[in-house]
C-alpha cells in the first residue's frame, strides 16, 4: 500500500483515482514520516521535513514557489505540476479584473450598496450618482502581457477578441505556446518598452529569483499615467513600495491582485481578491486528475511526464518476469558505469535502460531479468552520486 499525505484540499475526483488497497491517504502531520508522495496546492512546504520515505510531490496547480526544490533534487524526490489545468479559469478571472478596473465596478457597486432605494426618487440618486464612475472601453486600447505561457497566451488571444491591441513579452516562450498565440499580438523584444506604451499590463511570470521584484521602481515608473496593473502571477514580483507611491499620487489608474497585502489592501485604486485564480470547480478537478495520473504513472511504473525537476522519461513497463528500478542520480560522469557494475556483480541482466539528464540531475531508468532484492537498492543508494533508487510497482 502507497501512503499518501494530502496538505491541502484537492478535488474528490482526483483523489478518487488513488483508491484502496493500492493507495491509503491521510492529512495528519504524526503519520508524515511514511509518506511516499505528497499532495500539495499552495501550503508552504519550505519548512517541512522531508521523510526518507518520500518519492514523489504532486501540485495539483502550476506554481511551485511553494516547494522547497533544491532539497527534494537533493533527495532525489519527483516534482510534478499540472502544466494549463488552471489557465482557463486564470484567463477568466483576469478579464473580469480588467473590466472591473476599467469600469470602477467594484466602487460603483458599492455605491449602489449605500444607497436608500426605498427613498422617493431612487432614480435620481441612481443617475445623479453614476457620473462618478464614468470608465473607459477595452476595445482600441493597448494590452501589455508578462510571460506568455498557458495563462497569458489564453489573456492575450481573449483581450485580442475584446478588440485590444495587445503586446507580449516572453524572451523564453516555448514553441508550443507560440504556436496558440494570435499572430496579432505585437512581440516586444523588451520590458521597457512594453510598460511605456501600454494601458493596462498584466503579468504572468512564475514566481523565481529571476523574476522576483521584476516590476521594480524603475519599471512600474515607466507606466503611462492612468495605466491599470494586473498580478495574478505571485505578490513578490512587484515591489510594492514604489507601486504604492504611484497609487497615492493616482498616477496609475488601478492595481488588481489575487494576492492581498497590508500595504496595499486598504488604497481605494487597490483591488484584491483572495487567490481566487485557479479556485472554479473545472480548474480543481482537472488540476487534481491531471497531476494524480502523472504521480501514478512514476509511482507504479516510474513513467515521468510533466515533472518539474526530472526529465520526461515515458517508457511504459515491459511484460511479466521484468523488475524495474528507478534511479535519480547527480549528472555526472561516471555514475551510470557505477550503476551498471552493481548490477553486474548480482548476476542481473539488464533487458533495456533508459538514461535522461535535466541540469543538474538525471534519471535513469532500468528493466531486468528476474528479481530485485532489499540488499542490491540499498547498494545503488549508497553509490556516492545515487540521491535515490527503487523498485516501481
Ligand atoms: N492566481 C492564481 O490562482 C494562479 C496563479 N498562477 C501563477 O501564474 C504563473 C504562470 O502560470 P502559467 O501561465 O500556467 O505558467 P507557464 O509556465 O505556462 O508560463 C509562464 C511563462 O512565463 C515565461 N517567463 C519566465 N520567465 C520570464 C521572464 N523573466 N520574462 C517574461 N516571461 C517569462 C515562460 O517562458 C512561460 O512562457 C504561475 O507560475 C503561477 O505563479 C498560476 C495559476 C493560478
Ligand atoms: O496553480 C497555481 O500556481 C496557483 O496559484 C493556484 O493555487 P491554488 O491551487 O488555488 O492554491
Amino acid at each position: 500500500m502507497k501512503r499518501i499525505r494530502v496538505l491541502n484540499q484537492i478535488a474528490p475526483s482526483g483523489l478518487a483515482l488513488l483508491g484502496e488497497p493500492q493507495y491509503r491517504i491521510f492529512e495528519e502531520s504524526g503519520e508524515q514520516e511514511d509518506a511516499e508522495a505528497i499532495l500539495v496546492r499552495s501550503a508552504d512546504m519550505q519548512q517541512l521535513e522531508i521523510p526518507p520515505s518520500l518519492l514523489a510531490v504532486g501540485r495539483a496547480g502550476v506554481g511551485v514557489n511553494n516547494i522547497p526544490l533544491a532539497k527534494m533534487n537533493e533527495a532525489g524526490v519527483a516534482v510534478f505540476n499540472a502544466p494549463g489545468a488552471n489557465a482557463n479559469a486564470v484567463k477568466e478571472l483576469v478579464m473580469a479584473a480588467m473590466l472591473m478596473a476599467a469600469r470602477n465596478l467594484y466602487p460603483a457597486a458599492e455605491f449602489v450598496r449605500q444607497l436608500d432605494l426605498n427613498s422617493d426618487q431612487p432614480s435620481k440618486l441612481v443617475e445623479s450618482g453614476k457620473k462618478r464612475f464614468s470608465g473607459f472601453e477595452l476595445a482600441g486600447k493597448k494590452l501589455g502581457v508578462i510571460g506568455l505561457g498557458a495563462i497569458g497566451v489564453k489573456v492575450a488571444n481573449a483581450a485580442f477578441a475584446l478588440g485590444m491591441d495587445v503586446y507580449g513579452y516572453d524572451p523564453v516562450i516555448s514553441v508550443h505556446h507560440a504556436w496558440h498565440l494570435n499572430s496579432a499580438v505585437h512581440q516586444c523584444d523588451r520590458l521597457e518598452s512594453l510598460l511605456q506604451k501600454c494601458d493596462v499590463v498584466t503579468v504572468h511570470v512564475p514566481l523565481l529569483d529571476s523574476t522576483r521584484g521584476m516590476l521594480n521602481e524603475e519599471r512600474l515608473n515607466l507606466l503611462p499615467t492612468g495605466a491599470i496593473l494586473l498580478n495574478f502571477s505571485r505578490g513578490e514580483i512587484v515591489v510594492e513600495e514604489p507601486l504604492k507611491a504611484l497609487l497615492e499620487q493616482a498616477k496609475l489608474h488601478a492595481y488588481v491582485t489575487d494576492f492581498p497585502s497590508a500595504g496595499l489592501a486598504h488604497l481605494p485604486q487597490v483591488l484584491s481578491f483572495p487567490h481566487l485564480g485557479a479556485s472554479t470547480l473545472e480548474a480543481e478537478e482537472q488540476s487534481a486528475i491531471q497531476v494524480i495520473r502523472n504521480l501514478k504513472a512514476f509511482l507504479e511504473h516510474g513513467i515521468v511526464q510533466d515533472s518539474v525537476n526530472l526529465p520526461n522519461v515515458p517508457v511504459e513497463p515491459q511484460g511479466d518476469g521484468i523488475s524495474r528500478i528507478a534511479i535519480v542520480n547527480r549528472n555526472q560522469a561516471g555514475i551510470l558505469a557505477e550503476i551498471t557494475e552493481t548490477l553486474g556483480r548480482e548476476n542481473l541482466n539488464i533487458e533495456d535502460m533508459i538514461n535522461k539528464s535535466r541540469g543538474e540531475i538525471a534519471y535513469t531508468l532500468i528493466d531486468l531479468q528476474g528479481e530485485v532484492d532489499q540488499t542490491l537498492l540499498l547498494r545503488l543508494r549508497q553509490l556516492p552520486n545515487v540521491l535515490s533508487a527503487r523498485l516501481c510497482g
